[in-house]
């Protein structure tokens, strides 16, 4: 692993947390800045006051008349009148010189007090300035280490674009503060004799007039360790003094230094004041997408389970028992318990243990397994200890050998580890709402809670009957190139086509009263009341232990069989945690054969519309010809743009096996940009190896790029579970 590789991680923490640390005190330096940057403008558009001499006595007469205490920190003379300004309750205005009256004009010098503020906040804390300087300083300098620059219409895409190409610009201010506040680089100043306490200005005025002919005062103010800078014209032009603690009266260089002309932009009059001003927005405007940024992050993982008193968590395999979970939690807020609602994918076994109770439901899958999000669940609960109380609905279909093999498998590793159950658990056959509403009565008794009725939740579980005519049926795989393996894209006609998105499933029995098999809808193109459904089907084969081919039977007939015309009765059900983002949402699509499915829909959901979002595909099958689904026209999105990246991984091709795992492992850098910076929504979908393997890719690549220990990578991932912006979709 290269030097970077290791110190980046802890350069994004300092970029980060010092940025979120010091943000009000950036907004205060940048934006008070941002109006000093206007003064040189200001002062190269308006022709200076011109001064008539004054006597040096009647100045000092009036300023100890105005300002007994000593408490002014600036004054200007100008036509007549002199203009002060105090730290705190100091004399504050315009006032005659000839006799103190208030003269109008002269309310408080904005410029003198943005620049109290920008150096002390107003409150003589000039060293929490000077840390706030050096942590921009840090923020400034790492920023352009934490990578490359990439254009990406994004907020954060804008923010590192706007860091990189202004660089020079933004690193001016930090640097010269830094300089400032070291010394280095400003006038040679003679040794001031510090004075404790500080000079007053009349004082400092009292003993210039000793040495030097006041009558040209321009303007005097605090200065250095206590002294008084002050500035007197003559036919020779303007000459500064400084006076000391030890009221020696030393002439000081008319310019303050490069370094500090280059901090206040007054080195090359109004453009010079123009380009700080630029620069002082633009940091402002970085540190505003960086702290927004996070604070959206932030709130995106908000949906993280643990401050609520009762779990509702489901493991669900084509999403009715997450409906069922969802409408459940519903009840139980309406009625005003906090309660939290997780995919089972998302917990570990001590989470349960924070609840008072958890309701739990699981459907089965394949031959009597447990619906894939709740399998690392069982895996964990070997070998643990919850002390968790549970109330189980397991949901299944009789007309399958194992009839709800899963919950009773997630059952039994509860109990064995410890927990303990408050009602026996319930079992739905098929349908299963009737079994819902008994099961959840009985649990509200046991958990001694009233949950508001809830007749939402018939209509949500219900899948919606639809009529297909098969319109169109492509193979999209070659075999002429080899072992490829067969799969079609299959079209249907729909005459009124209810509610659905890509992702949702199609429900179709090979014939009556035989149990559903599930498919994925891709592309949906609606037209009037009715459309079209696209599916990728692949066609189902083993061997029997004769060796002969055995293929399934809807598949078979979805890829054979059916001919043109023929129409089809199925069932759509919606599948709310596999739909694609919202539009403007960075997504990542991982995929293997046809696991490819849904995608296309995804993706021509985005085809066409402005500020669609990024989006990223990586696909994986055998070879790349005859093996590539969809690849033309994957490419041409490609090409046009609307998919922002795509990679392949293809594992028979010479060169060696490279499956879909290894491209996330070498896309991991820029993978986790995706996924923390962008705040994209990561899909997955394919057989279960498929889902192990990019699920330990991501861990090892949060390890090896983002500091992460195996423990934090693994909460990391079920934080984003949790947040909604993991999702797999997997199948046996
Ligand atoms: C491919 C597949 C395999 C299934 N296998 C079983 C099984 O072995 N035992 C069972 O009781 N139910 C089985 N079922 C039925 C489901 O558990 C049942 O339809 C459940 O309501 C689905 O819930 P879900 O949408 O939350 O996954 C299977 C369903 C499908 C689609």
């Amino acid at each position: 692993m290269s030097t970077m590789t290791t110190v980046r991680p802890w350069l994004r923490l300092a970029h980060r947390w010092l940025g979120l640390i010091f943000f009000p005190l950036f907004m205060i330096i940048l934006l008070s800045g941002a109006v000093l940057a206007l003064k040189p403008i200001v002062d190269d558009l308006t022709t200076p006051a011109v001064t008539a001499p004054v006597e040096s006595g009647s100045v000092l007469q009036r300023l100890t008349q105005l300002d007994p205490q000593g408490q002014a920190s600036s004054l200007r003379i100008e036509g007549g009148s002199i203009e002060l300004n105090s730290r705190g309750a100091g004399p504050q205005g315009r006032f005659a010189l000839a006799d103190g009256q208030v003269q109008p004009g002269g309310g408080v010098d904005v410029f003198a007090v943005t620049e109290q503020l920008h150096k002390n906040l107003l409150l003589g804390l000039g060293v929490v300035v000077e840390w706030a300087s050096w942590a921009m300083l840090a923020i400034v300098v790492c920023g352009p280490l934490l990578g490359w620059l990439r254009l990406r219409n994004t907020l954060l895409g804008w923010h590192m674009a706007a860091g990189w190409l202004l660089l020079p610009l933004i690193a001016i201010g930090p640097i010269t503060a830094a300089l400032m506040i070291l010394h280095i680089g400003g006038p040679q100043l003679p040794p001031i004799a510090p004075a404790r306490p500080a000079l007053s200005l009349s004082r400092g005025l009292e003993l210039a007039a000793a040495q030097v002919d006041l009558s040209g005062l321009h303007w005097a103010r605090s200065f250095r360790a206590g002294s008084v800078l002050l500035e007197v014209g003559s036919s020779a032009g303007a000459q500064r003094y400084i006076v000391d603690g030890g009221g020696s009266v030393h002439a000081a260089p008319a310019s303050k230094g490069l370094v500090s002309e280059l901090h206040e932009g007054t080195w090359g009059g109004a453009w010079s004041g123009a380009i700080n001003l630029l620069a002082a927005l633009t940091l402002s405007g970085l540190s505003i997408t960086g702290f927004w940024s996070w604070l959206r992050r932030k709130r995106q993982a908000g949906g993280k389970v643990g401050a609520a008193e009762w779990l509702v968590a489901h493991a669900s395999q084509t999403g009715t028992a997450a409906r069922l979970a969802a409408a459940t939690a519903d009840a139980l807020r309406q009625a005003g318990y906090e309660v939290a609602c997780a995919s089972l994918a998302a917990l570990s076994p001590a989470d349960l243990e924070r609840y008072r109770g958890a309701l739990l439901l699981v459907s089965t899958t394949g031959e009597g397994d447990v619906a894939e999000p709740g399998r690392r669940f069982v895996s964990a609960l070997h070998g643990a200890r919850t002390a968790a109380r549970f109330s189980l609905l397991e949901l299944g279909d009789r007309r399958y050998a194992h009839f709800c093999g899963g919950g009773e498998t997630v059952r039994s590793a509860l109990l064995a580890a410890g927990a303990s159950e408050a009602v026996p658990a319930a079992q739905a056959d098929g349908e299963p709402v009737a079994a819902w509403s008994e099961w959840f009565k009985r649990t509200q008794t046991a958990f001694g809670i009233e949950a508001a009725s809830s007749t939402a939740v018939a209509m949500s579980v219900q899948d919606a009957a639809v009529s297909l005519k098969l319109i169109e049926r492509e193979r999209l795989d070659d075999p002429e190139s080899g072992d490829t393996a067969e799969t079609w894209r299959v079209c249907f006609g729909v005459d009124t086509l209810p509610d659905c998105r890509p992702g949702d499933l199609l429900l179709l029995a090979p014939a009556a009263n035989d149990v559903e098999r599930c498919y994925s809808l891709g592309r949906i193109e609606r037209e009037g009341r009715g459309g079209r459904l696209t599916l990728t089907v692949g066609l189902k084969l083993t061997e029997s232990i004769h060796g002969e081919p055995h293929y399934g039977r809807m598949s078979y007939k979805l890829c054979r069989e059916l001919a043109q015309g023929v129409v089809l009765q199925g069932k759509l059900r919606r599948h709310p945690g596999f739909n694609p983002p919202a539009i403007g949402r960075p997504m990542i699509m991982i995929a293997a054969g046809c696991g490819i499915a849904p995608f296309p829909g995804f993706i021509a959901e985005r085809a066409g519309v402005e500020g669609a979002g990024a989006s990223w595909l990586l696909f994986g099958n055998r070879h790349f010809d005859g093996d590539f689904l969809y690849g033309r026209e994957l490419t041409a999105w490609r090409d046009q743009g609307v998919l922002t990246r795509l990679d392949t991984a293809f594992s028979r091709d010479a060169g060696g096996c490279h499956y879909v795992p290894d491209a996330v492992r070498e896309q991991a850098e820029e993978l986790l940009r995706w996924l923390v910076e962008d705040a994209a929504v990561l899909y997955v979908c394919g057989r279960s190896r498929l889902g192990d393997g990019v699920e330990r890719a991501l861990i090892e690549a949060l390890q090896a790029h983002r500091g992460f220990d195996s423990a934090a990578a693994q909460a990391q991932l079920q934080d984003w579970r949790a947040a909604g912006r993991l999702h797999f979709d997997l199948f046996d």
